[in-house]
């Protein structure tokens, strides 16, 4: 299968995301034109390293680049201030240089810390990303945005800093554990519901052979990156469409903070909850008709997909308490939540005054069902 090249434009600091089946073993020859000197660190995570770091090793000495490597714990729990500081004294001690390159090699949690490592290392390095989830293909390793989650919430300490290349090397989602996989997912759907209405159909079509069919799976990473792309070159600091980015996400952060951030709920299960709480918000709000949360549901059900609150194991907080921990979200102006919402599928806006009793209303009914 060919190589889709996805562009970022971004002015001076545009890239190509590049999707395809074995490009870390060719990750070499794609670096190595970015290179001042030939070297290049690789922060990576304990679940990573073993299954591909040696291909990746081996694919950037055969170019005669040097290579020092880091592994980090794997989970969301890692995407935090001690291991942000680990990772920033060990590029030091390697001697990271402003004309070097560092490599984030792993999933979404890899990809923001790292990617937030390089934004602040000597003011700024450069930085390749080279995602091995299905969500860090199709969203996290796209756009600049880095970061790590604080006791106050999720992503509030980070920085716009754009990969230099994207490397998306669709063979290793053949690895990747089903949960993974599907949590990947939810970030795909995302696009279908936000501004792709003909996405949507043809995942609903495809969706079930997206496992098996390297075709389809491609198709779907460069239709997300193709889509994300597009959106940040016309928005890449989120004054305006790039919000519509964030659907499910108000409802997905709070829910991440109430479970701890912990194997309860991952960050791409807790997008298709939110998906899902966002459409029912929208036709509770008179914006779309029944038929759209329903369709959003259905599929979401179909894919084996977490849709409920549930569907969460262990306990969850109140209503009221979810809405008070959505106020630290990132698009909340003057205090008052706004909340990415649906007209139909595929027609997504942001809502500025979307009254706070209708949430914690829609809340309270969704976890009466848990009980
Ligand atoms: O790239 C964006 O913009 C997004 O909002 C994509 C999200 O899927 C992603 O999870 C992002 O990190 C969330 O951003 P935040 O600003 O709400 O923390």
């Amino acid at each position: 299968m060919a190589v889709d090249v996805v562009p970022v434009d971004l002015g001076d600091r545009s890239y190509e995301v590049r999707i395809g089946p074995g490009l870390i073993d060719r990750a070499g020859a794609e670096i190595a034109p970015l290179l001042k000197r030939r070297r290049a660190a690789i922060i990576t995570d304990e679940t990573v390293a073993p299954l591909h770091l040696a291909r990746l090793t081996a694919a950037l000495q055969a170019e005669g680049i040097a290579t020092a490597s880091l592994s980090l714990p794997a989970g969301e729990q890692t995407k935090g201030w001690a291991e942000f500081s680990r990772a920033v004294e060990w590029l030091l001690e390697q001697k990271v240089e402003r004309r070097d390159i560092v490599i984030a090699f792993g999933g979404g949690v890899i990809g923001d810390l790292v990617g937030f490592a390089a934004a602040v290392l000597r003011r700024g390095v450069r930085f390749v990303q080279i995602p091995t989830t299905l969500l860090a293909q199709v969203d996290s390793s796209v756009g600049g945005k880095t970061g790590i989650n604080t006791a106050q919430g999720k992503n509030l300490v980070g920085a716009f800093h754009q990969p230099s290349l994207v490397l998306a090397d669709i063979s290793v989602l053949e690895t990747l554990p089903p949960r993974d996989f599907l949590a990947g997912y939810g970030e795909v759907v995302k696009y279908g519901l936000l501004g792709d209405a003909a996405f949507f159909d043809w995942l609903e079509a495809h969706a079930t052979t997206l496992a098996t069919d390297p075709a389809h799976r491609q198709y779907a990473v460069r239709r997300s990156v193709e889509m994300k792309a597009g959106i940040v070159s016309r928005d890449e600091t989120e004054e305006g469409e790039r919000a519509l980015l964030n659907l499910g996400h108000t409802f997905c952060h709070a829910l991440e903070k109430a479970t701890g951030y912990s194997d309860r709920l991952l960050h791409g299960e807790g997008v298709a909850i939110g998906c899902a709480l966002a459409f029912e918000l929208s036709q509770r709000l008179g914006l779309c008709a029944q038929e759209a949360p329903s369709r959003v549901r259905a599929h979401l059900r179909a894919m084996g997909m977490k849709v409920d609150l549930a569907d969460i194991p262990g306990d969850l907080p109140g209503a009221e308490a979810l809405v008070a921990l959505m106020g630290q979200d990132k698009k909340v102006i003057d205090g008052r939540l706004r909340f990415i919402l649906a007209r139909g599928i595929g027609a997504a806006f942001v809502a500025e005054d979307v009254p706070p009793d209708r949430v914690t209303a829609l809340l309270d009914e969704a976890l009466a069902a848990r009980r």
